[in-house]
């Protein structure tokens, strides 16, 4: 067994990475943010609040904040990445250099590289040079403000290094925040990465009007697809029925806090792209790009995906959501499971 990991740096102030800190924090362990603008990092440092990101939440006092990546890696055990997917590499090309040897590095995106096709783990192992099986992936249904709010919710904890996994399940399990572990990292990523364009869909319905039918069939139906690429990609499919997958397509595709959900609303009332960009303030919503990597990604593997196709094919080339709609219920007729 791996002794307590008690000092960890989390690089990137946003939602997501605040909340986590948080969760760290109220757990017992010392934790230093990296914010890349210094005014939030005063906030955090000298007020206990994130309020560009989480206004009205304490931050346990115990959590400090600098600008200054290598001030915040220092004497790291723990390196929890909370930057977006599509920043990560060249966020992480830069602090390559400063991080501590032997710190376990947690990734939080939920994302796959457009380009390359790789997930996170991935692209973290190819910059920092190490094995992707010793990255921990974080990943769950976690909206971080019902999380910051101290509300209960579980959390899947995924590496093929078990020994890490249990290191940072002791770091973070706290009154509210219950972390399983699960060995199938390429299953949990995956889920992570392809809920967020389910997501996209179901708010792209609600905006045109529809119901729960249409919510609960563009679920059951984007988690058969995610499972089909899974399963093709050598993942266990049993992933997809954990929190990694029906948990976190649950949460992100009905929850009107969730980003992804929100954009896709928008796209559905009419806005275009740039709108719903411009109304999310900053704030990432992966399925924007995973959409057109995960389409790639299945194309590549010779997988059907016909929900994020779909969704590919209204954020980038135009096409109106009643089509995509039409579209996707105007498909030859098959079996359930074929
Ligand atoms: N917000 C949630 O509820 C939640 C929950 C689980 C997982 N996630 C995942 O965690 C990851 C981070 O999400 P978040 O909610 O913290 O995002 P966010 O948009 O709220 O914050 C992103 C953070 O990364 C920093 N950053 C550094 N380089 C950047 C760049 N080039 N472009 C944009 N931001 C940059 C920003 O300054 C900010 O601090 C995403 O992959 C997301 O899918 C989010
Ligand atoms: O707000 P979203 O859409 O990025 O989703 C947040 C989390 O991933 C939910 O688990």
């Amino acid at each position: 067994m791996r002794p307590d990991v008690q000092r960890v740096t989390v690089l990137g102030a946003g939602s997501w990475g605040t909340a986590f800190a948080k969760v760290l924090g109220d757990a017992g362990r010392d934790v230093t943010m990296w914010a890349r603008r210094e005014e939030v990092a005063t906030d955090i440092r000298e007020r206990h609040t994130n309020s560009a990101y989480l206004p009205g939440v304490t931050l346990p006092a115990t959590i400090t904040a600098t600008s200054d990546p290598a001030e915040a890696l220092r004497a790291a055990e723990a390196v929890v990445l909370a930057v977006p997917s599509q920043s990560l590499r060249a966020n992480l090309t830069a602090w390559r250099d400063l991080l501590p040897r032997d710190a376990i590095l947690v990734s939080l995106a939920k994302g796959v590289e457009l380009g390359t096709l790789k997930r996170m783990s991935e692209v973290i192992a190819e910059i920092v040079g190490i094995d992707a099986g010793d990255v921990v992936v974080v990943t769950g249904p976690n909206l971080a403000k019902e999380i910051a709010a101290g509300q209960p919710s579980a959390s899947v904890l995924a590496c093929a290094d078990h020994d890490r996994a249990v290191a940072i399940q002791r770091a973070c399990a706290n009154s509210y925040f219950r972390p399983y572990t699960n060995t199938d990292v390429v299953g949990c990523e995956l889920g992570g990465a392809c809920k967020n364009v389910i997501a996209l869909s179901t708010g792209m319905a609600a905006g045109l009007g529809l119901g729960t039918n249409t919510m609960a069939t563009l679920i059951t139906r984007g988690l058969a697809e995610m499972a089909r690429l899974g399963a093709k990609l050598g993942a266990d499919p049993l992933t997809f029925a954990g929190l990694a997958g029906v948990g976190d397509l649950v949460a992100t595709c009905s929850s009107p806090l969730s980003r992804n959900r929100t954009f896709g609303e928008r796209l559905g009332r009419g806005e275009t792209l740039e709108q719903a960009q411009a109304a999310a303030g900053g704030q990432v919503a992966e399925g924007v790009m995973s959409c057109s990597s995960i389409r790639a990604l299945a194309q590549s593997v010779g997988v059907d995906m016909p929900i994020t196709d779909a969704m590919h094919r209204v954020c980038h080339e135009g096409v109106d959501p009643r089509q995509a709609g039409a579209e996707l219920l105007g498909r030859s007729q098959k079996h359930e499971w074929s």
